[in-house]
C-alpha cells in the first residue's frame, strides 16, 4: 500500500520581501520518512520549514500536510527553530518544557497534571529525565539541544521539523543527537525533516535527502541525491563526493 504524503508541495513559490527564495517547487515527503534538508546558506531551508508552519505564506502554489492545507498552530507539528539558546540559566530543564507547553516566555508557568505527564513522556523519549532536574545554565550545548528536542516532541507530533539541531555540537555529539533523533522517530512513527550543513552525521539516519539550491528543490533517496553530478548541478559548482571504507561520505566543494 502506498504511504500517505506527510508533506506535499505543488508549484510553490516562496518570497521574502522582494527576494524569491524558492520558485515553483513541487515535492512530496512520504509519511514516516526521515528527511535531511540541505543547501547552501540562504538557500531557503528555514523559509521552507516556516512555510510548513504557515509562518511564511506561498505567493503561489499550495502545501498540504497529511492531506490537509497548512495552518498555523497545527498540533500535528513539532518545531525546533534554528539556534535557540534557552534563556534563564536558573530555570531547570522541566521549566523549559513547561514554558513550551504553556507558551510562557517569562516566569514559571502553571502546568496541569496532564501537562506534567506529557513533559515526563517527552523527557523519557530522549533519555533526558535527569537533565530535566538540572539548571539550564549548568548544561552543555549538547544537553540543552536534547531538552529542546524534548520540547519539540511535546504533544506527540506526527511531523517533526528541526532547524539545524546539530549546529554548534562537536562531531561525536552531532552523531549522538542524530542517532537519538532516528530512534525517537522510529519509536513514535514520526516523519522528520531535519536541516543541517554537514551531511555526514545524518548518513545512516536519514532515508531521504531534500536539497534546496538556487531557488530549486530536489528530493530523493540518499544514494540518488548525494552524488557528484546531482549536487554539482544543484549547487552550480563542482562538488566532490568521496565514499570512505567506513561508510562515511565526504562532500566538499569551493563555497559550500
Ligand atoms: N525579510 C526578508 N526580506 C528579503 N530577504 C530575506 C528576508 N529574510 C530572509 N531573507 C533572505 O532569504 C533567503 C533565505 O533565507 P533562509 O534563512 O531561509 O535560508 P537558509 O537556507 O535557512 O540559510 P542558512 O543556512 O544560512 O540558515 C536568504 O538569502 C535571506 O537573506
Amino acid at each position: 500500500m502506498e504511504r500517505e504524503s506527510a508533506v506535499a508541495c505543488h508549484d510553490v513559490t516562496l518570497r521574502l520581501g522582494d527576494r524569491t527564495v524558492l520558485s515553483d517547487i513541487s515535492l512530496s515527503v512520504a509519511e514516516g520518512s526521515f528527511v535531511g534538508l540541505f543547501g547552501p546558506n540562504g538557500a531557503g531551508k528555514t523559509t521552507f520549514l516556516r512555510a510548513l508552519l504557515r509562518l511564511v505564506k506561498p505567493v503561489s502554489g499550495d502545501i498540504t500536510l497529511f492531506g490537509q492545507p497548512v495552518a498555523r498552530g497545527n498540533p500535528a507539528i513539532g518545531y525546533m527553530p534554528q539556534s535557540r539558546t534557552p534563556s534563564g540559566a536558573m530555570l531547570t530543564g522541566r521549566d523549559l518544557l513547561a514554558s513550551g507547553l504553556s507558551g510562557a516566555k517569562w516566569g514559571l508557568p502553571w502546568v496541569s497534571r496532564a501537562g506534567m505527564a506529557e513533559i515526563d513522556a517527552a523527557l523519557e523519549g530522549v533519555d533526558a529525565v535527569a537533565l530535566g532536574r538540572r539548571r539550564l545554565g549548568a548544561l552543555s550545548g549538547g544537553e540543552r539541544q536534547r531538552l529542546l528536542i524534548a520540547q519539540a516532541l511535546l504533544g506527540s507530533p506526527r511531523l517533526l521539523l528541526l532547524d539545524e539541531p546539530l549546529a554548534s555540537l562537536d562531531p561525536a555529539r552531532m552523531r549522538e543527537v542524530a542517532l537519538l533523533l532516528r530512534d525517537v522517530a522510529r519509536r513514535l512513527g514520526m516523519t522528520v525533516i531535519c536541516s543541517a550543513h554537514d551531511i555526514n552525521p545524518l548518513i545512516g539516519v536519514m532515508d531521504t535527502v531534500l536539497c534546496l539550491a538556487r531557488g530549486r528543490a530536489r528530493i530523493g533517496p540518499v544514494d540518488e541525491i548525494v552524488t557528484e553530478p546531482v549536487l554539482s548541478e544543484l549547487y552550480g559548482v563542482p562538488v566532490e563526493v568521496c565514499h570512505a571504507p567506513s561508510g562515511r561520505v565526504l562532500v566538499s566543494a569551493d563555497g559550500l
